[in-house]
């Protein structure tokens, strides 16, 4: 599509920037705190609150605590909040079988969560790194990253947390298959409508360094995540990646990091059109607050934009540690 325009000073596009009321008329896009899903941080104990001191703001909380907090995100209208547990360390395993335990801190919030605000839809996250002391998202074997038994791990973890009645299931893992062999268990274990929003097009990011504090997973790493998770410099193969959970039954897809791969995340709805979302990752949030608290940046006003950017991107939705401070302003009008 070109738009028709006659040569200066025929079209003078200042024009319609000159007030208020004429950009509100020819604003193309919105963001809404229907877009918002909120990433929460889950820990043992009651009446528990641990500040996360890389992500200023965000705090662990005990399950009593995230009820509250889910209370309140729904109060806000913020349709989603995605649970990452802070997982005891006694329970890590190198089997990770605490993953798929149905009482583990993670399906516990979501039981919770459901009794109490069930309007609120419920997505967890599928990986094993919380669960297993090397820190990989999947099973290690001399060394490797084992993809097949990592698929096997992960769909008994899933069919926990769809047990537990989450809604949404987020294979963070990128491992080959897993979406395939989630969609077959689900359908065959009585859960058709639980969707699935894939951690399609996940890079190898340094972009998570604050998130790994929150999950008590720094300094636990051995290696690196280079093979499974993508080459920041790829862009062909997100799309293969994308196209390929899709049509492995994914109903939603997510780019990951956000604001360094908004060329993904138009490119991906340009192509498939399906369900769009970006993670607004730790290190993003974590930039923003630290600028803002310097006084280097006014942090409102960059919070909003750097969300706006995603809907102008294509993004249907985002994953932001941001969501109950922008619904408060969103809702304020
Ligand atoms: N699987 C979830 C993440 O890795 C989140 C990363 C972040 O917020 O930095």
């Amino acid at each position: 599509m070109r738009p028709t325009q006659s040569p200066f000073p025929g079209t003078r596009l200042r024009r319609t920037r000159a007030t208020p009321a004429l950009r509100a008329l020819v604003r193309e896009d919105r963001l809404s705190v229907d877009d918002l899903i909120w990433p929460i941080f889950v820990c043992d104990g009651e009446n528990t609150r641990q500040p996360i001191p890389s992500m200023p703001g965000v705090e662990r909380l005990s399950v009593d605590l995230l009820v509250e907090a889910a209370r309140q995100a729904a109060d806000l209208g913020i349709p989603a909040i995605c649970l990452f547990p802070y997982t005891d360390p006694a329970l890590k395993t190198p089997g990770c079988e605490e993953a798929w335990n149905p009482d583990n801190l993670s399906n516990r919030a979501t039981r919770a969560i459901k009794a109490a605000v069930p309007e609120i839809a419920i997505m967890t996250d599928i990986a094993l790194d919380p669960y297993n002391t090397h820190g990989h998202d999947g099973i290690v074997v001399n060394g490797e990253v084992v993809n097949d038994e990592s698929v096997e791990a992960l769909v008994k973890m899933g069919m926990a947390q769809a047990e537990a009645g989450a809604d949404i299931l987020g294979p963070s893992d990128m491992m080959d298959g897993r979406i395939g062999a989630l969609r077959q268990a689900l359908e065959t274990n009585g859960h058709k409508n639980v969707t699935i929003m894939s951690y399609a097009a996940k890079y190898a990011s340094a972009f998570y360094g604050p998130f790994r504090d929150a999950v008590g997973a720094s300094g636990a790493l051995t290696g690196d995540k280079k093979t499974y998770q993508m080459d920041p410099l790829n862009r062909r193969e997100a799309m293969r990646l994308i196209e390929r959970d899709l049509s492995e039954g994914a109903d939603m897809v997510m780019v990951k990091p956000g604001m360094p791969y908004l060329d993904i995340c138009r490119e991906a709805k340009d192509t498939f059109g399906a369900p769009t979302y970006a993670y607004q990752v730790s290190g993003e949030y974590a930039m923003i607050k630290a600028a803002a608290a310097n006084g280097w940046i006014d942090g409102e006003r960059v919070m909003l934009e750097s969300l706006m950017a995603f809907r102008r991107a294509g993004c249907d939705g985002v994953l932001t540690y941001f969501a109950p401070e922008v619904a408060r302003i969103l809702n304020r009008g």
